[in-house]
Order: structure tokens, then C-alpha cells, then sequence
């Protein structure tokens, strides 16, 4: 699709920000007020679709549509409330933003029964609504490449209004996507299980984000370093200078200065010896993705053999819960298990297919978080473990862009995102702890879940399973993951209950002896630094963002390729 097609997603062509920005905040502050009212959902999804923040509509969208259904159905848990939410609205005139798309025109499809008495009008209402919402799911959904979910919402709309001539379109332009993807031709069948489902989106510092620290300040870093002092005596948290890092090669191995960029690290601020423990730290927000898989639910440790002498303890609640130790078993009491103890969640995203792997960490680290959330009575962005972590934010005016269809999302957008993953598994997770998804939607919002996956992803570690080489248990661990990386690294880590850093005995380069001075940086790898220099910074790509710009991987590329040369791209074996 060219990039001069038509806005589909707004009636106005690219509106300013400033007055929608505003327009957004009076809209959540009525759905603090009116959480179970679908029309101001369905307004704030047309504002972020003015914003160009199409997951963010269709999240909304489908909150909207969820309480469509509780409207209809008088024996779900909302009903009275969504009912209640929709007093003063009308069918004539009905509310604007569902007068869209030729959406009144099929009026009369949408009346259930006979005729519009109070109860119809509002079951009209709902199915209108519902409407709308498949129009936003699906364009959203598509501008954020998330194709077969796109087209599931827009076949169930136009299952209840046929000749829609919004719905129509938009079913044109996935297929049209759809084929170009899948490299098919103009009349070429489309098979829905084949289509991409895994999308990006924007990810930001969201204007509106007011949990996100300033993490420079004297107070963020004397909150990290009085934290740090328990778990690693002789280091401090400082600001460090770092390459700013490009996509790919380029032609600056060679140069003496290259573009830098503040950021934090962890630094020595005593001598430390060869092979001396630099960070020991424990962390709950962990995640194992197998079920009934024998590690401890709070620290991921693998259990101990269950015969006399195992300090294991299993939650007198919930027996299925196992902890490796009692200590354990108390900060998880403490920090989140009440909140999701025998409340059926443990079985969600577990055992994931061999593609859905990451995404199933990174939502059970996410459960985790909103488990430790609830029990603390804290927003989850507030959470410690993840506060202060750097979410690899790229700056809200880079990602913006005017809501025309694309083929791809813009490059910017490096956020990955997927309706499953996002949306609907997140919210169906806090239904089962017993969280009402409306009355909470300033800790719940969807851009309180992305913004912490921003986090996750560059941060949690993951550990491959022994049998089978899977990655099935991942952590965060906010303090270790501080330090950044180098392909000289001066320390190792590992993870079993605790996270441990240790100086290294030898350093990579040279062979020369390990220690770390007074001053100087704590070095991290995240990569097998013993492979040759292209296969590692293919490698540390994903966590770094980027092509690694560290002195040795500098120098022996521009030693392989000639002084300012630009590298050739070699596939990893
Ligand atoms: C795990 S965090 C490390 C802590 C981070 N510097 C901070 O301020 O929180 C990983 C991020 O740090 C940055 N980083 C770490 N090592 C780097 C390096 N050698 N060169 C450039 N950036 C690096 C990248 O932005 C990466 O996404």
C-alpha cells in the first residue's frame, strides 16, 4: 500500500498532538470516574489512533468490547455497572464516535428482537458499539502488523454487518498486506492460520507516563546505591558514558571518537581481586514457562531431590506451590503469592509452542510484576525491581508518525507486540486473580504493560532447560543488569538462586590477570565473547539494540576489514 493512501483510522488528517494529548487525559480521567462505559473506551481508542499509537486503540477497543458483551449478557460480572455506565446516552442521535464508517446506515441489522423499547435501545447500543469496535481492532491491529488477529476482527464484524463499507476496506487493505507478505499473488487464497500475528509498536517514555524517574537525579541514585550496598559492598551505580550503537555496520570501527551517550553502570569503587564475588543478588520477579516443572516459584532455583533432608515448602493454600526453602516461601508471602495463591493461574501460558517461547517469559514475568503489584498495593510501575530498569526507550518524536497505512510498521517502532501477548492473555490473567480490569485501568492500562515489557526485553536473563536446551526460566534482576556490556568483559555471571557476578581470573584479551581497580567500570558480556567479532555483535544485537561498539570488537573488525572498512555480513552457523 503507498504510503499516500487514506487515513482510515481518523477523519482528520494529522491532527495536532497537544490538544489530543489533552483530549486523552480528560477521557482517562472520565473512565476513573465511569470505568464500565464502553463510548468513552471507544473515544479514547479514536484518540490514540489520532496519536498514532494503534495498539493503544485497539487495547482500548477491546476493553470496549468486552463490556459490550457485559451489556447483552445479564449474568455477567458487569452487567449492572455497564448498564448503568450507558444512562444518558442514546440510539437518535447516537453518541459521535460510533456514527462512523456507515455504521448507522446498518441500524436495522443491528436491532435484536422486536423493536427498540429501554433494554433494546441499550442491546443496540452495544451491538453498534461492538462494531465500531471490530473497525478499530482490526486497522489498528494491521498498522501494527499483527495481521491474523487484524482479520479475525474484522470477519466478526462483518459476520453481524455484512455490507460494511468500513469493514469492506479494511479487509481489502490486510489482504492486500497479507499477500505482499506472504508473497502471494493478487488472486491467490489466503489461509488465516498462515497470517503474521507478531507485530511492533511504539516504544516510549509515554507523554503521559508519570512513573518513569529521572534516573540521574541525586535521588535515584542514592535510593540505587543505599539498594546496591547490601548486595554488592564494594560497587557504586554511576553515570557511565556509552557508544551511541547503530542497526548495523558502519564505517567508524576505525575512528578514534564516536558519538556517546549518558547512561548508567555499575562501577568498582574499591579494588576487587580475581575470582572475588562483585554482586550477589536475589530477585522475585522471575518466570518458568513449564508446568508443574520442579523449580522454586519465587527465586526459579531448581528444587531440591524431594526426600528427607529437602528444605523445599510447599504453600499450605495452594499445595501445587513450591518454594525452595522457607525463606523463599516468606518473600513470596511477603512481596506477591496472596495474590495469586489457588486462583487458578499458574497453567496460562505455560508449555508454550517452540515460537512462542519469548513472548511466554516475558508475559509470565509480567504476571509476576502484577502479582507483586497487587499484594505491594503499589502501581507496577512503582514496583522497585523495575522502576529504575532502562527500557531502551526510543523518543515519543522519532516514533511519531501520521496514521497511514503501511506496509510495515516505521523502523522506530521496536516494541514487539502481539494482541495474544499483550492484550488479551494480560487482562484474562488479572480476571483470574480476581481484579476487576475496569475499576483498575490506571494500573492495568495496556501502556502500563508495554512500557514494562520495554523493560523486560534487553533485561531478564533466561535459563535453558538441561533436557531439552529450551529456555524455560527467566528473571530480572535490576541491579545485576545494570552492567553493561564489553566483549572484554572483567567479571562472569550465573544464575541459580541468586544472580552472581565475580570478577574474572583472566581477562578475554591477552590473557592478562582479572581484578578490578578502584574507578574503574564493571564489565558485563552478553554474548559468548569467544566467538569471532561479526557472530557477536549479531549476537549481542538484540539485548544491546544495536551493533557493538565496544575498543575490541572496534579493533579486530577494522583489523579484518581494513581501517574504516564496512563490514560484510556473515549469517551466524
Ligand atoms: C542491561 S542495560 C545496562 C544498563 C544501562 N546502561 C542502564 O542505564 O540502565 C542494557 C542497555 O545498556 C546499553 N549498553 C550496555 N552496554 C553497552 C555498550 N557496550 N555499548 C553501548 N550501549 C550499551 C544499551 O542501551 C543496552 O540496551
Amino acid at each position: 500500500m503507498d504510503s499516500a493512501s487514506p487515513s482510515v483510522l481518523t477523519d482528520e488528517k494529522e491532527p495536532p498532538r497537544g490538544p489530543l494529548l489533552e483530549r486523552r487525559q480528560q477521557l482517562t480521567e472520565a473512565l476513573a470516574e465511569s470505568p464500565y462505559d464502553f463510548i468513552l473506551y471507544l473515544e479514547r481508542a479514536v484518540v490514540y489512533s489520532n496519536l498514532a499509537y494503534p495498539d493503544l486503540a485497539a487495547g482500548d477497543a477491546y476493553r470496549a468490547l468486552l463490556l459490550t458483551d457485559e451489556v447483552r449478557d445479564e449474568s455477567f460480572e458487569y452487567h449492572e455497572q455497564a448498564l448503568e455506565a450507558l444512562q444518558g446516552y442514546q440510539t437518535t442521535p447516537c453518541p459521535e464516535v460510533l456514527n462512523h464508517g456507515g455504521l448507522v446506515q446498518d441500524l436495522d441489522r443491528l436491532v435484536d428482537g422486536d423493536g427498540v423499547d429501554a433494554a433494546g435501545s441499550y442491546n443496540l447500543l452495544a451491538n453498534l458499539a461492538s462494531v465500531r469496535c471490530f473497525q478499530i481492532l482490526s486497522i489498528s491491529l494491521l498498522l501494527c502488523g499483527c495481521l491474523k488477529s487484524a482479520l479475525k476482527f474484522c470477519e466478526r464484524g462483518l459476520h453481524m454487518v455484512p455490507h460494511n463499507k468500513e469493514l469492506l476496506e479494511i479487509r481489502g487493505y490486510i489482504e492486500q498486506v497479507a499477500r505482499r507478505r506472504l508473497r502471494k499473488q493478487p488472486d491467490d487464497p489466503i489461509d488465516i492460520n498462515r497470517l503474521p500475528d507478531r507485530g511492533v509498536v511504539r516504544r516510549e517514555v509515554y507523554p503521559w507516563n508519570t512513573h518513569e524517574p529521572n534516573r540521574f537525579s541525586d535521588e535515584s541514585l542514592s535510593f540505587l546505591n543505599q539498594q546496591l550496598s547490601g548486595m554488592a559492598p564494594k560497587c557504586e551505580v554511576k553515570v557511565s558514558s556509552l557508544p551511541v550503537l547503530l542497526d548495523g555496520a558502519s564505517n567508524t570501527d576505525g575512528y578514534d571518537i564516536i558519538p556517546t551517550c549518558n547512561q548508567l553502570g555499575l562501577f568498582a569503587k574499591e579494588d576487587i581481586g580475581p575470582g572475588e564475588v562483585v554482586l550477589e543478588e536475589y530477585s522475585l520477579l522471575t518466570a518458568n514457562s513449564r508446568h508443574k516443572e520442579s523449580t522454586c516459584d519465587a527465586c526459579g532455583t531448581e528444587l531440591p531431590p524431594l526426600q528427607s533432608g529437602s528444605k523445599a515448602v510447599s504453600c499450605p493454600e495452594c499445595y501445587d506451590t513450591i518454594f525452595c526453602d522457607e525463606f523463599c516461601f516468606e518473600k513470596a508471602q511477603e512481596q506477591y503469592h496472596p495474590a495469586v495463591c489457588d486462583k487458578d493461574v499458574d497453567s496460562i501460558a505455560k508449555d508454550p509452542e517452540d515460537q512462542d517461547i519469548d513472548q511466554s517469559l516475558y508475559l509470565l514475568l509480567l504476571a509476576r510484576l502484577l502479582a507483586m503489584s497487587t499484594q505491594q498495593e503499589i502501581h507496577p510501575l512503582e514496583v522497585k525491581e523495575i522502576k529504575y530498569i532502562w527500557g531502551d526507550f526510543v523518543s515519543t518524536n522519532l516514533n511519531d508518525v501520521d496514521g497511514t497505512i503501511t506496509d510495515e510498521p516505521p523502523p522506530e517502532w521496536t516494541l514487539p507486540f502481539s494482541f495474544k501477548y499483550n492484550v488479551e492473555i494480560p487482562l484474562h490473567i488479572l480476571e483470574k486473580m480476581d481484579i476487576d480490569i475496569y475499576a483498575t485501568l490506571e494500573q492495568h492500562d495496556l501502556w502500563v504493560f508495554n512500557t514494562a515489557y520495554s523493560k523486560f526485553r534487553g533485561t531478564a536473563s533466561a535459563r535453558k532447560n538441561p533436557r531439552d536446551g529450551r529456555p524455560d526460566v527467566a528473571a530480572v534482576h535490576p541491579f545485576w543488569c545494570l552492567a553493561n556490556h564489553d566483549c572484554n568483559p572483567n567479571v562472569t555471571w550465573e544464575w541459580g538462586g541468586r544472580m552472581v557476578l565475580s570478577a574474572r581470573e583472566t581477562r578475554v584479551l591477552g590473557g592478562k590477570p582479572g581484578g578490578i581497580k578502584a574507578g574503574e567500570e564493571i564489565l558485563n558480556h552478553y554474548c559468548d565473547v569467544n566467538l569471532p567479532v561479526q557472530q557477536r555483535r549479531e549476537w549481542a544485537q538484540g539485548s544491546l539494540g544495536g551493533w557493538c561498539m565496544c575498543q575490541r570488537c572496534r579493533d579486530e573488525a577494522a583489523a579484518t576489514n581494513g581501517v574504516n572498512g564496512v563490514n560484510g555480513h556473515v549469517t551466524p552457523e
